[in-house]
């Protein structure tokens, strides 16, 4: 047997960074989680016991520490490309750095109406992730996403018109509850160096608020035909946004609310135009995924 592949590193390291405005007292901070895997001439660590080539998962942790002191954590792309770049430069045997980073969601304190200058609110499980893949002497992939954005709309959702068989059961309606988890990533065009990366460092927060604002408003504007028809719409406008991204990604789990007949009830009428009460329904859950990219 060979080692057909290897990488490895560390994983779930969280960081949290502040920045404090001296002049006007507001301060800032970030939260994240972030996983670094090296990949190189490490063949010998795996197969001959040769520790010599291997940074040690302890060095790497460090590194993640040292290099969000001493550089910008935000926006994550950039900090992931810093980071997986120093991996590449320093270690003359390592060949590609994998950064993952997950930035969970601390939004300021609204109190009495004003933004607090030192208070946050962590709002439900959505975060803003980045995957940063440096290829030695290739290049920088950056894919950034948008995780765990629960929405919901009680109407403006529909779904008919859907091949019917000998297997199908499901009603056709016109007016239907639509919920879902947003996972919604966008793939940037190869960069060629940290340099291009910092050069259009000022794009990446833009690209975020153009996603999760498409996101949010195609959802709740959108007459939904389907998820699928819905999810398209969002794809093609954030494309349209920003020339640097060659895909974008959805992957929509439907989140189904059933209708409950109460008409055993003294007749009680709870279903089409009268349907009030509705029984969530946790699985299963149809999943409607989709990349859109330039025609
Ligand atoms: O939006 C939807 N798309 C589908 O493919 C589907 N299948 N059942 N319900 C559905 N709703």
């Amino acid at each position: 047997s060979a080692l057909a592949a290897a990488r490895y590193g560390k994983d779930n390291v969280r960081v949290y960074k502040v920045h404090r405005d001296e002049k006007t007292g507001v301060q800032t901070v970030v939260e994240m989680t972030v996983c670094v895997l090296l990949e190189g001439d490490i063949e010998t660590s795996y197969t001959k016991a040769d520790n010599s080539v291997v940074v040690a998962t302890d060095s790497i942790k460090n590194t993640i520490y040292i290099t969000a002191k001493q550089q910008p954590v935000t926006p994550p792309e950039l900090f992931g490309s810093i980071l997986g770049n120093h991996f590449v430069e320093k270690y003359s045997h390592i060949h590609a750095a994998h950064v993952n980073i997950v930035t969970h969601r601390w939004v300021r304190m609204g109190v009495d109406g004003k933004p607090h200058p030192h208070s946050f609110v962590k709002e439900g499980g959505e975060t803003r992730n980045v995957q940063v893949d440096v290829h030695e002497g290739k290049g920088i992939d950056i894919q950034s996403s948008i995780k765990n954005l629960t929405v919901l709309k009680s109407t403006g959702s529909q779904f008919h018109g859907f091949l019917r068989d000998e297997f199908t059961t499901l009603k056709e309606t016109w007016d239907r509850i639509l919920s879902t988890d947003v996972a919604a990533d966008w793939q940037w065009r190869r960069f060629s160096n940290l340099a291009q990366v910092k050069a259009n460092a000022r794009r990446f927060n833009p690209a975020y608020e153009v996603a999760r604002n498409t996101t949010l408003k195609t959802f709740a504007e959108d007459n939904s035909a389907s998820v699928q028809a819905t999810m398209y719409k969002m794809g093609e406008i954030i494309l349209a946004a920003e020339p640097l991204l060659d895909t974008v990604d959805y992957a929509l789990p439907n989140n189904h609310y059933f209708e409950i007949d109460l008409s055993w009830h003294k007749g009680t009428k709870n279903t089409g135009k009268d349907a009030e009460v509705y029984a969530p329904q946790s699985n299963p859950n149809g999943l409607i995924k989709c990349t859109v990219g330039r025609a």
